[in-house]
């Protein structure tokens, strides 16, 4: 099966007064469909560079990121919003879920924006929320949630695209321990009904073993992969 996700020695560099700091050195990562990747490494190390320019939020100044086929540099800039929106779910640390709106209405925006029919869209929200646990709050505002409940609602919301690629930037980072869990076995039951290529930053160290593989960094560079030895009760 051809990856979902590729990045051919990527690198990113940032000016850094007179020299340049290698944000990204020369990355090689390749994930498919049905995969669930953790990635883990000190602070600064380039995990949050490595998902922004996968989620072509952010050119790399060398290298190639092929997402299902798409040779990212090759296309117009917008072809990469249009294969963003296509191909590409994104799941940052807070949930940004806007205050006014309900948790299936935050499901539905973007939705409206493409102008796709709102009847279909509704039962895919309403199912998603229901994968997610969700099926009896789908009225509830933000403020009425749950850390929890509104990581999940995010979760849902980076589904409704279908996305090839599922981009999680830490998504454990405010909740307590039990939540946490919890969210990670979500992404987990996702990556496999979805069949997401699913790539998540983590601190969190002891959950990876519910993840296929774990990918250290350090200094901008893939350090080590490693496959988790046994998955936790
Ligand atoms: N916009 C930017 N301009 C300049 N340097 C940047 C920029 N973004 C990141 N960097 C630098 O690139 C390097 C990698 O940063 P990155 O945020 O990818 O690390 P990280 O592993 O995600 O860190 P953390 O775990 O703290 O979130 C760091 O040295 C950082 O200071």
């Amino acid at each position: 099966m051809t990856p979902a996700l590729t990045l051919n020695n990527v690198s990113l560099e940032y000016p850094d007064g007179s020299s340049t700091l290698k944000a990204l050195d020369a990355v090689n990562l390749s994930i498919r469909r049905g995969e669930f990747l953790s990635l883990v490494g000190p602070s600064g190390s380039g995990k949050s560079s490595l998902l922004a320019v996968a989620a072509t939020l952010v050119k790399p100044t060398a290298g190639l990121i092929i997402i299902d086929g798409h040779d990212v540099s090759a296309l117009s800039e917008a072809e990469r919003t249009a294969l963003r929106r296509d191909k590409v779910g994104i799941i940052f640390q807070q949930a940004n879920l806007l205050p006014s709106l309900t948790a299936v209405e935050q499901l539905l925006i973007r939705e409206h924006l493409r102008g796709k029919p709102v009847r279909d869209e509704r039962e895919k929200a309403a199912e998603l929320l229901n994968v997610v646990g969700l099926s009896g709050v789908a009225h509830k505002r933000p403020h009425q949630l749950s850390g929890g409940q509104r990581q999940r609602v995010n979760i849902a919301r980076a589904l409704m695209g279908s996305p090839t690629v599922l981009l999680v930037d830490e998504p454990t980072a405010a909740l307590d321990h039990e939540r946490s869990e919890s969210i990670v076995r979500l992404l987990r039951q996702v990556t496999d009904e979805f069949q997401t290529a699913t790539v998540m930053v983590t601190h969190d160290t002891e959950f990876l073993p519910l993840t296929d593989a774990v990918t250290t960094m350090r200094d901008g560079r893939i350090s080590r992969a490693l496959v988790p030895s046994a998955q936790p009760n």
